[in-house]
């Protein structure tokens, strides 16, 4: 299977250039960068720190998708939204683990996903995807009694938040407790706020240093707490599940894919 990264030579471009090399099942077809881009023209394994592969960084994201069987695309939603078409063209798979979307970039990514399989996750790891369904027991067990508040910290550069995972997080308990978010999300608190609404959930956001991502769910109840943690230490846990993803992209009809669907989590 030919998979091509879009935004090669970013924090995640690298370690998604040394996760297929890594991987016997798949090879690189190419790997885009945005125009201007110091990177285009280089050697993507010297890129990665790695052997030289003979791929130079393309800015001709077209041409790159039409060759691909899948694509691995972790850059701006901008981006994204604009590789999803043109996949749709060429019958690329695309696997989108870019986060910070908007309602309209959500929207014309499902619309895509009539035409071609994608799968889209803000957090590709198999630890948080099982957090995320832990979060929804958890949410449902307990029920409104928990206040339930969701922490996430990154790395100074994360341009993005609430961050991906915080929000599957977020949507997770919200359909535990068979509420809608969006109604009952409270993402900043500042000044004389008054007390806490009963079935908010929370967000709260630090950056800070090179975090690669730290998430923790509080359920806070009377006299007791229950946390649950996830720590990232390492990006190529991320990489690794995108090109599991690619590959079980392989012979599915078009969709709207979670990570709890290739790693068959419920
Ligand atoms: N889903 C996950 O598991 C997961 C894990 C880590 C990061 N992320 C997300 O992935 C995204 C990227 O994170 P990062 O830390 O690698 O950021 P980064 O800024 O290091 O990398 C993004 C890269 O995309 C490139 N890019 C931007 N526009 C482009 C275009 N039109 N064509 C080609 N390349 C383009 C940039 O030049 C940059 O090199 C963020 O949204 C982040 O939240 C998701
Ligand atoms: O480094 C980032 O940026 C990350 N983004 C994802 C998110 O927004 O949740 C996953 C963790 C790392």
């Amino acid at each position: 299977m030919k998979i091509a990264v879009m935004g090669a030579a970013g924090r995640m471009g690298r370690q998604l250039i040394t996760a297929i090399a890594a991987d016997p099942h798949v090879t690189i077809s190419g790997a885009t960068e945005t125009a201007g881009s110091p990177a285009i023209g280089r050697d993507i394994g010297e890129l990665a720190g790695l052997e030289p592969m003979g791929i130079a960084v393309s800015s001709d994201a077209a041409a790159v998708i039409a060759a691909a069987d899948a694509i691995v695309d972790f850059t701006v939603p901008k981006a994204s939204v604009e590789f999803a078409r043109l996949a749709a063209q060429s019958g690329t798979a695309h696997i989108i683990g870019t986060t910070g979307f908007d309602k309209a970039s959500e929207t014309a990514i499902a619309e895509t996903a009539t035409r071609i399989a994608i799968v889209k996750a803000g957090n590709m790891s198999l630890g948080v995807n099982l957090l995320v369904a832990l979060t929804r027991q958890v949410a449902a067990a307990l029920g409104n009694d928990f206040d339930i508040e969701i922490v996430e910290m990154h790395h100074r550069m994360k341009i993005d938040a609430p961050s991906g995972t915080a929000l599957m997080l977020g949507e997770a308990a919200a359909k535990g407790r068979k509420i809608a978010l969006d109604e009952h999300s409270v993402r900043t608190r500042d000044g004389h706020t008054g007390p806490r609404h009963a079935g908010d959930i929370g967000f709260a956001t630090l950056r800070g240093g090179t975090v690669v991502g730290d998430h923790t769910v509080i359920f806070a109840g009377e006299g007791e707490r229950l946390e649950l943690t996830h720590r990232a230490a390492d990006r190529g846990i991320f990489a690794r599940g995108a090109v599991k993803a690619a590959i079980w992209t392989q012979g599915k009809p078009p969709g709207l894919y979670a990570m709890s669907d290739v790693l068959g989590i419920s």
